[in-house]
């Protein structure tokens, strides 16, 4: 049986996520940390903050909010435990500590836990390889109204993808608001949406001189972000310490 503490357990995600774990004979929540612990009924503990916590797991699953971030690697680096980590909203510094932190212990982080966001990732990456110069990247993501972070962090994943194939040249332009100047080759344009109860949409748009391809992946549901997680999970418990993604559990 494979034990788990959910971060995040009384969020919209953490909730789904506890319901895939239920209904899941290999794996258990025995644990949850979360700011407002009394919000729903658990059959499990919460915690307000990850220091407070008295369970020790075989593994960490956090959708929480960044400013969580460096209580719940204390966590798991003095407990010793792997943490799979989907938060978006990360700092660069934030980043920086995850880093740190898979020294001592296994960490998998990913902006987005579906097969699809990761395979078009590698499309656009070869795409914007293949198409050059000639033709500007532009993506444009839309969330639910609920979303406290932007851009999503599929988009600095798919930003970042596109990014590493064309040896770190383009530079990331959020919006255009106030520019007087007119796009440069170099730019990679992020732009985000917020409305209603839109899961996850993501397009990478390709424009070039009398043609348009677009590259879009559209999440039906939140529940292929839990299902991911559970995977990652799985993975992550049979590697030793270091810094793990989707592309790593996709090999
Ligand atoms: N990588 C992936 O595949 C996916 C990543 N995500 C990411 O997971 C995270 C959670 O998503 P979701 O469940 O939809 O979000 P929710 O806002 O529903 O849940 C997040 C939880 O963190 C709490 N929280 C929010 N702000 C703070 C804060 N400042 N300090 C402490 N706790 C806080 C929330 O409490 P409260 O409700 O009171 O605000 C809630 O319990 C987000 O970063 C989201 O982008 C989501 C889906 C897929
Ligand atoms: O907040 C969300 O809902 C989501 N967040 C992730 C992101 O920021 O990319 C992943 C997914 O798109 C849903």
């Amino acid at each position: 049986m494979v034990t788990v503490i959910i971060s995040g357990c009384n969020g919209t995600m953490g909730r789904i996520l506890s319901r895939f774990i239920a209904n899941n004979r290999e794996m258990e929540v025995i644990a949850g940390i979360d700011r407002y612990v009394d919000r729903y009924e658990n059959p499990f503990p919460v915690y307000k903050n990850a220091c407070d916590c008295m369970e020790s797991s075989d593994v960490v699953i956090d959708f929480s909010h960044h400013s969580t971030l460096d209580a719940i690697l204390k966590y798991c680096v003095d407990t010793k435990t792997p943490l799979v980590t989907a938060t978006t909203g990360l700092s660069d510094k934030d980043s920086e500590s995850l880093m740190d932190a898979s020294k001592i212990i296994p960490i998998f982080q990913t902006g987005n836990m579906s097969l699809g966001v990761n395979v078009i990732t590698d499309l656009a990456k070869k795409a914007a390889q293949v198409l050059g110069d000639p033709f500007d990247i532009e993506i444009i993501e839309k969330h639910h109204n609920q979303k406290v972070d932007s851009p999503s962090g599929t988009a600095y994943l798919i930003a970042n993808g596109i990014n590493e194939g064309l040896e770190n040249k383009k530079d990331f332009v959020y919006g255009r608001y106030g520019r007087a100047e007119k796009r440069k080759t170099t730019d990679i344009g992020i732009h985000a949406i917020r409305g209603g109860t839109i899961v996850g949409e993501h397009t990478v748009i390709f424009a070039g001189p009398d043609e348009i391809i677009e590259i879009k992946h559209t999440a039906i549901s939140k529940d292929i972000f839990a299902l991911g997680a559970i995977e990652a999970s799985k993975f992550l418990l049979k590697q030793t310490n270091g810094f793990y993604n989707m592309n790593d559990m996709l090999k």
